[in-house]
């Protein structure tokens, strides 16, 4: 694989072979590393570019990693990685630290994830500024948007998928881990939101990019940075333990959610689905209960009252049924959602499910996808509150879709075939996702699973 312009030229390929023993041991402790469980057997740079030449005190290094964990899908994830070279790491960048280099062109140098460290990190605000081009990094801005010089960086200290940098509490740039070639819906979406003149999602400011063997690859996106906002979880979770009522917030969600939907049927096409599309559909959520069976053998009991949630939709789309589907958020739920101190919410983090391809995760969806991506979030808060509050998730559930009605004119309640499909192909998702990253919690949406194989979403 060649990169736009020569990256990878023998002496940066050396560098990264003197790092590769300590990438290797570093790369699987990221909460962003989707190879977790198997281990990794070989690397190969996509593009290595200096940013701050090594030699001075400080180098930085922009990499692009391909890593290869056989017997697994060839030809490997690809990483993007920010590399800082000093020659000893002050305590503060500790928790940083990638390891000592014995041996090639950075011997005796310690090398950590630059991302933690405000200098480095700053550089690439600057390159957004300047709208710099080095080596196949492009790094784009709307001209329309300015960004102030100087901005101090702080890393973002949430366990995320991707890292997220903050500049002078100005900007919030989130730098990508897994990159993938194509259009990246995190950036595509809220420019054309923007577009729409829609306030719900902030707009970008400014993007890093790259081509790679002819294809397009978003590598980070900076935008405005919500100051002293609080997200739904959190908020959720504090209405909870204090017995605060959660419905009026969670009407202005399904308000905000509207808003999002209304502005992204304007921007971009939507589709009528019919049977040609729906049968697949139904057949995709079908094929993910049975794989997530396989991986999660504590489904098996309810496989068959799931399974139910489809057949019924089957029955529906045999009966000459169409949805209208549209552009959507794809993985919307109380963490995508910030509350300004204005009150007024914001929707973020429009990649889609992690685990879906790429091209999946652009395709027009009924927009009752979403819907059940909120309602199934509600349901999590009231679980994983002691005692669990069933009821408090019920009320959530009916503000929100009554919020959301009084922005579309149109209540998911009043299409629950659909609804429970969407609640359901979630319920399932979550279940593989907590088995494979939080095990402690996996009886949060197994309840859901139990509750919803009996069809009763509460
Ligand atoms: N525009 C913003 N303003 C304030 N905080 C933000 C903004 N965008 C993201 N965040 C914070 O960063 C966190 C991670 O962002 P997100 O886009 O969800 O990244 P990831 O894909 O890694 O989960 C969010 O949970 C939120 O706390
Ligand atoms: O935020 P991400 O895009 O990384 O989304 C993934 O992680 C989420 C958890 O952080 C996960 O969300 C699930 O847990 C939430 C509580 O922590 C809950 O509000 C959501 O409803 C539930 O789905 C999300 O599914 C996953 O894709």
């Amino acid at each position: 694989m060649t990169p736009m312009t020569e990256a990878v030229t023998p002496s940066t390929s050396t560098t990264l072979d003197s790092l590769a023993p300590l990438l290797r041991a570093w790369l699987p402790r990221q909460r962003w590393f989707a190879g977790k469980g198997r281990p990794v057997t070989g690397f190969t740079p996509v593009a290595v570019t200096p940013l701050l030449p090594p030699g001075g005190r400080l180098g930085l290094y922009h990499i692009l990693l391909r890593v290869h964990q056989p017997p697994g899908r060839q030809p490997g994830h690809c990483y993007q990685l920010l590399i800082g070279v000093r020659e000893a790491l002050p305590p503060r960048l500790a928790p940083a630290l990638i390891g000592h280099v014995d041996s090639g062109p950075l011997a005796g140098h310690t090398v950590y994830d630059a991302l933690h460290d405000p200098r480095p990190a700053e550089v690439l605000l600057e390159a957004l500024r300047s709208r710099a081009r080095v080596g196949g990094l492009v790094f784009e801005r709307d001209p329309r948007r300015e960004i102030r010089p100087n901005l101090v960086a702080r890393l973002l200290a949430a366990e995320q998928s991707n890292s997220s940098v903050v500049y002078g509490d100005t900007f919030i740039l989130k730098v990508l881990r897994r990159v993938v070639p194509g259009i990246n819906p995190d950036l595509e979406l809220p420019l054309a939101l923007a577009r729409e003149g829609c306030p719900r999602v902030p707009a970008p400011t400014a993007w890093l990019r790259t081509e790679l063997d002819g294809e397009p690859y978003v590598l980070a996106v900076l935008q405005p940075f919500v100051s002293g906002a609080a997200d739904g979880w959190e908020l959720a979770l504090r209405g909870l333990a204090k017995g605060e009522d959660f419905a009026p917030e969670a009407r202005a969600l399904g308000r905000a959610t509207a808003e999002v939907h209304t502005a992204l049927a304007r921007a971009l096409p939507t589709v009528t689905l019919g049977p040609a599309q729906l049968g697949p559909l139904v057949q995709g959520m079908t094929e993910r209960l049975a794989a997530a069976v396989q991986a999660v053998p504590a489904l098996l009991p309810y496989e068959e009252g799931l399974r139910s949630a489809y057949t019924a939709l089957g029955e529906l789309v045999a009966g000459g049924r169409t949805w209208t589907a549209q552009r959507v958020h794809g993985d919307l739920h109380l963490g995508q959602c910030l509350r300004a101190p204005s009150g007024d919410w914001s929707l973020i983090d429009f990649e889609g499910e992690p685990a879906r391809p790429p091209a999946e995760r652009r395709l027009p969806q009924p927009p009752v996808r979403d819907v059940a991506g909120m309602l199934r979030s509600f349901d999590y808060a009231a679980r994983s509150a002691s005692p669990p509050a069933p009821r408090w998730a019920h009320d959530c559930r009916a503000a929100f879709c009554s919020g959301y009605a009084e922005v579309t004119g149109h209540d998911p309640r009043t299409d629950p075939v659909m609804l429970r499909a969407y609640e359901t192909d979630k319920a399932v998702y979550e279940v593989v996702y907590e088995a494979r990253h939080r095990p402690d919690w996996l009886p949060v949406p197994l309840s859901a699973v139990r509750r919803l194989a009996a069809s009763d979403p509460n």
